[in-house]
């Protein structure tokens, strides 16, 4: 086991590659189970969220195989094949499963998902929707047990705007009969990159990227390749670590309508942002003000950035509010900023965060990904070093970040824990 280790007060300059979006490739990996011949899907993230999905396309009967960044999955010996514990525990996205079986197979049995701990995450409203397209539906001793005798096309009104309902309905009603409509749909950027995936094999997708999807059900999807689009949290980690402790940083691969929400607050701190197609350059100014956040579904500012820009905050002058209306409850790395000397108060549902502070180096804990994403942004700005130890949710979601920032002029690396260490990260 690995801690992640920053000297901080190196500036950042140079230019950074962002990787394919964690939040498509979980989605696109299960949406293969639907086809009837070969998925490429190129461009994908080296996380560990794709080796988790992989290693369970493989364990219903699927081949992968992989070139660099690419992958091609052979569906053709796929099975229904219950999948009720083990790797489907590791992360939220194996939810997806059940669409995409339900769709191929009219049945699935699959582990109630993990991922990050960010408050309640239920599935309610992707339970509503299998429901609606004719499925059974039980949950027995934390599986959820989906059959379906034949799928039928249904109108599904969301009573709220999820991204994992969304998906995971569209992943079923592609192969129902006749037409669904989602209602109240999410309409973040990787929905559209599914419904790309999905239409690319076959299917009859219309209105994704607005909160009414109209499915018309096919009776078979074929294989096709596919491109990825770029991860804009990732991009929006690194410009918030550009808009901390940059220089002149370039964000590469990077589509920046997918972030304008940050990009507007960033400008309004003061930080010059220049926009071309898929670039980005960062000069954070001087003097950064405090701004008010409030996290809302997309185009919204994101629940999955709040974190990394909490600590992006402590550097600026006066009071900055931030409401995470997705998750109130997102809030884990709020203590571990604070032994960091960051002034933060959490008063009703808001966090309050207070400024500028000179952040000192700490040994701190990431309870969860975004918030290993805000001790990274810290320990960069930080006096003296910053040990960050579960690191495992920090690759479950960036490629190569010690690299990456490393290119930029960061003093980052790894390195082993002691057993010592290990017992005492357990017992936290
Ligand atoms: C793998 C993936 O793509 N993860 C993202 C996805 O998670 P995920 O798809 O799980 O998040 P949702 O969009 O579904 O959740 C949005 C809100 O709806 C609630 N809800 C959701 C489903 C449901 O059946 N019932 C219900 O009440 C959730 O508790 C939450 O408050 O979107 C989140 C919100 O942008 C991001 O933080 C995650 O990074
Ligand atoms: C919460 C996240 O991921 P997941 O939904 O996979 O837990 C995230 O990407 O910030």
């Amino acid at each position: 086991m690995q801690k992640i280790l920053i000297e901080g007060g190196h500036p950042l300059n140079g230019k950074i590659r962002v990787s394919g979006a964690k939040n498509s490739a979980v989605a696109l990996l299960p949406a293969s189970i639907l086809a009837d011949s070969e998925v490429t899907i190129e461009g994908l993230p080296n996380i560990s969220d794709v080796h988790t999905l992989s290693d369970l396309l493989e364990e219903i009967g699927g081949t992968t195989s992989r070139n660099g960044n690419d992958i091609t999955i052979n569906p053709e010996n796929m099975v229904a094949m219950p999948l009720p514990n083990g790797k489907v525990k590791k992360l939220r996205a194996s939810y997806y499963f059940m669409g995409a079986m339900l769709g191929k197979f009219k049945k699935a049995v699959i582990g109630l998902p993990g991922g990050c701990y960010l408050g309640p995450r239920p599935i309610d409203q992707h339970i509503k929707g299998f429901e609606a397209l004719g499925a059974t539906v039980t949950n027995e001793q934390g599986a959820i047990y989906l059959r379906a005798e034949e799928l039928r096309g249904a109108r599904i009104y969301l009573d709220v705007v999820s991204v994992g309902a969304t998906i995971n309905i569209m992943l079923a009603a592609v192969r129902a009969k006749g037409k669904t409509v989602i209602e109240n749909a999410a309409k973040e950027p990787e929905i559209i990159d599914v419904a790309t995936l999905l239409s690319n094999m076959g299917a009859k997708i219309k209105g994704v990227g607005t909160d009414v999807i109209r499915i018309e059900g096919v009776p078979s999807l074929k294989g096709c390749t596919h491109t990825i689009i770029p991860d804009r949290i990732e991009a929006g980690t690194y410009v918030i670590a550009a808009a901390a402790q940059g220089e002149e940083v370039v964000i590469d691969n990077v589509i920046p309508q997918h972030i304008e929400s940050l990009i507007a607050k960033l400008r309004e701190m003061g930080v010059t942002i220049e926009e071309s197609d898929e670039q980005l350059l960062i000069k954070p100014g001087k003097k950064l003000h405090s701004v008010d956040i409030k996290t809302l579904v997309y185009p919204g500012f994101p629940t999955d950035l709040q974190q990394p820009f909490t600590s992006l905050l402590t550097k600026a002058k006066d009071t900055g509010v931030i409401t995470d209306t997705i998750y109130s409850a997102r809030l884990k790395h709020i203590d571990e900023l604070r032994r960091m000397n960051a002034e933060i108060k959490v008063e009703g549902g808001s966090v309050i965060v207070s400024g500028p502070v000179k952040l000192e180096g700490a040994k701190v804990k990431a309870s969860d990904l975004r918030a290993g994403a805000s001790l990274i942004v810290a320990g960069l700005m930080a006096n003296g070093i910053t040990e960050i130890t579960g690191i495992d949710h920090i690759d479950r979601g960036y490629e190569q970040i010690t690299e990456k920032l490393s290119a930029l002029g960061a003093s980052i690396w790894r390195e082993e824990m002691t057993e010592e260490e290990i017992i005492q990260l357990q017992n936290s």
